[in-house]
């Protein structure tokens, strides 16, 4: 008589080529193969109530919204319980963890958002990262979104991310004497001007951040304010001041930013030696090590050697400290070394907005397409922003074409997208991140849909990128996942991976596979456990795991089964850090 098998263990020699991991490989248990070691296994697990004696429900008062009802009766004790959210637990009950949403949510804060409760409402309705942009805000202001943010991981087992995004010197108006905003008519005449005035700046007259302005630009140049919102022409030069004639009408606000262009090229002359780390981003630097933060989001990057300067210098301040460093792709000069730029960050953002000021917008879509790919091929994460939902700011719905915007960063597999004004200050928040919610859901549910059959291949890892043997485990786990397991006569999908790992180096692997299930990665410390939350198709979870792989997964298997994300008979394939080898288990 057969016995029924819980457990099949892959070991992979070292030697193990993964091309060989075609999913018919896998199409039924057990798989013998002369180059795969499999060892069929007892199960590999004691039956759950053996496991009872170590195991704890996190404590109610972290997971107020917790329902009881799914729970087996577990009451016995773990030192180390795992933290589940209530977003993440209603996306995976919503309709099977399958369906989970992959694409990531990366919301700016600002005043429409940065209290306790609209914080709580965006951590609810999926933020996956927030994000605070220090162009805005002072230090004091930011420090209480960050607290705000802390309390919510805390008090009710979130992981959100914070994000710090630097100002960089970008060449931007001033703060308008203090006035919201000001109109520019067809046909005025104003003045841009070096001079700076506080809080009584004459009539039509705007200050302007760059000491070298005046000198740059030349009468016939065009002037764009917000990358052509309104857009002026010089006609004249005096001394510090540059007299334009507006041509573009429209609303200027505060601290907008400029660009200047001259025969249809953008103008870069003394502006580009400005730093592209200046004196105050260096402080905002200080101050993000000191709180902190999980990301530091480099603006206007040129070149890989300011990042590699930034990730040292985080280093030598903050040994311990686990900052990741995001390079924003914006300026015109940073295309031409794209792949050294990604290579020395952690992660990419493309900043459509100001990348749309620089280049001519047409262009925009091509370029967000490439570093995305460029980015997966490397394995760094990768953001989408800027207006994906600009209308929201004032309406309660998209329009269509946004709708279309956000369906393709979600087609292309980006990491994540990003809300700015939509969340910071628009009206309608909330309703903003249920739209970038909801298409994420139904876009990749049509892709699974449409590549069902389809062999799945993922971009060849670069050169440049060593992934070896764990890269090599991911991808191959990731092909296993298409598989259908016949396990006592039922045919079976895998539900979820899961993954062990200490510095998240092995989920980000998997998540570069853009596998077809969820990848549940199990991490030792919450600062890494945030830092996964911005990959793609990651659901992150706080573990005190061991260096023994059944007490880890019976513990998971446990405290999962427990909250109603897992259940008996699910099929889970298991890859860690520890092991080299790809576990297909049935949950007992
Ligand atoms: N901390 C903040 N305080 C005030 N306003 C903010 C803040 N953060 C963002 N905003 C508002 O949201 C808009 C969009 O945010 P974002 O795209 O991050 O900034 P920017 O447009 O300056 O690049 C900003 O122009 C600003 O009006
Ligand atoms: C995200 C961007 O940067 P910021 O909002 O800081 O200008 C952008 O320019 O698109
Ligand atoms: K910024
Ligand atoms: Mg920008």
């Amino acid at each position: 008589m057969t016995p029924s098998i819980t457990s099949q263990s892959l070991r992979l020699s070292s030697s193990f080529s993964i091309a060989a991991l075609q999913p018919h490989t896998f199409s039924k248990i057990p798989l013998p193969k002369s180059h795969l070691r499999v060892s069929r296994q007892a199960p590999l697990f004691k039956p759950i109530s053996a496991v009872q004696s170590n195991v704890l429900l996190p404590d109610a008062s972290k997971t107020a919204t917790f329902q009881p009802s799914n729970a087996p009766h577990l009451t016995a004790v773990n030192t180390e319980a795992m933290e589940v959210d209530r977003a993440t637990e209603v996306e995976l009950k919503e309709n099977g963890s399958r369906s989970k949403r992959r694409t990531k949510i990366v919301c700016t804060i600002g005043p429409r958002t940065c209290g306790f409760d609209e914080l709580e409402a965006l951590a609810v309705g999926g933020m996956n990262v927030a994000r605070i942009n220090m162009c805005h805000g002072t230090h004091e202001w930011n420090r209480k979104v960050i607290e705000h943010v802390r309390r919510l991981n805390e008090e009710r087992g979130f992981a959100i991310a914070i994000m710090m995004d630097t100002q960089g010197s970008e060449i931007h108006m001033g703060d308008l004497g203090g006035a919201t905003s000001s109109k520019a008519e067809d046909g005025e005449i104003w003045t841009f001007t070096v001079r700076s005035f506080g809080s009584n700046c004459p009539e039509r007259t705007i200050s302007v951040n760059y000491d070298g302005f005046a000198e740059d630009i030349k009468v016939g140049d065009e002037l764009l304010v917000d990358g052509g919102m309104v857009r002026f022409v010089v006609t004249e030069k005096i001394g510090p001041d540059v007299i334009c004639c507006c041509t573009d009408p429209g609303l200027l606000l505060p601290r907008a930013n400029l660009t200047f262009w001259r025969n249809g090229s953008l103008v870069q002359e003394h502006n580009a030696m400005l730093p592209t780390i200046s004196s105050k981003d260096w402080l905002d630097i200080d101050y993000g090590i000191a709180e902190g933060v999980d990301f530091i989001a480099v603006s206007f990057v040129k070149s890989a050697e300011v990042i590699k300067h930034l990730k040292s210098y985080i280093a030598s301040r903050s040994p311990a400290s686990n900052i990741a460093v995001i390079a924003k792709i914006e300026s015109i000069d940073s295309l031409k070394n794209l792949n050294e730029i990604i290579l020395a960050s952690d992660g990419a953002m493309v900043a459509r907005g100001d990348l749309g000021a620089q280049v001519p917008l047409e262009q925009v879509p091509s370029i967000q397409e490439k570093i995305v790919q460029l980015c997966r091929q490397l394995n760094k994460p990768v953001i989408v922003a800027s207006q994906l939902l600009e209308s929201m700011i004032e309406y309660p719905i998209p329009t269509r074409a946004e709708v279309a915007d956000v369906s393709e960063v979600v087609r292309q597999q980006a990491d994540a997208l990003m809300l700015s004004g939509e969340s910071a200050m628009g009206q309608f928040p909330d309703k903003a991140l249920a739209v970038l919610r909801s298409v994420s859901l139904r876009i990749e549910k049509w892709c699974r849909e449409g590549k069902q059959h389809a062999t799945f291949e993922p971009p060849p890892i670069s050169s440049s990128v060593s992934a070896g043997i764990p890269g090599e485990i991911c991808n191959g786990a990731a092909k296993i996942v298409t598989s259908v397991f016949e396990l006592s006569a039922n045919k079976l999908k895998a539900s979820a991976l899961f993954v062990y790992t200490k510095t998240g180096q092995m989920a980000s692997l998997l998540s570069r596979s853009r596998p077809d299930c969820p990848i549940f990665a199990f991490a030792p410390t919450s600062s890494v456990r945030r830092r996964l939350n911005l990959q793609w198709g990651l659901v992150p979870f706080c573990l005190n795991f061991s260096d023994d792989m059944e007490s880890n997964l019976n513990q998971t298997f446990s405290l999962l089964k427990a909250r109603g994300l897992i259940k008996s008979g699910d099929l889970i394939i298991v890859v860690s850090d520890m092991l080299q080898s790809i576990q297909v288990i049935n949950v007992p």
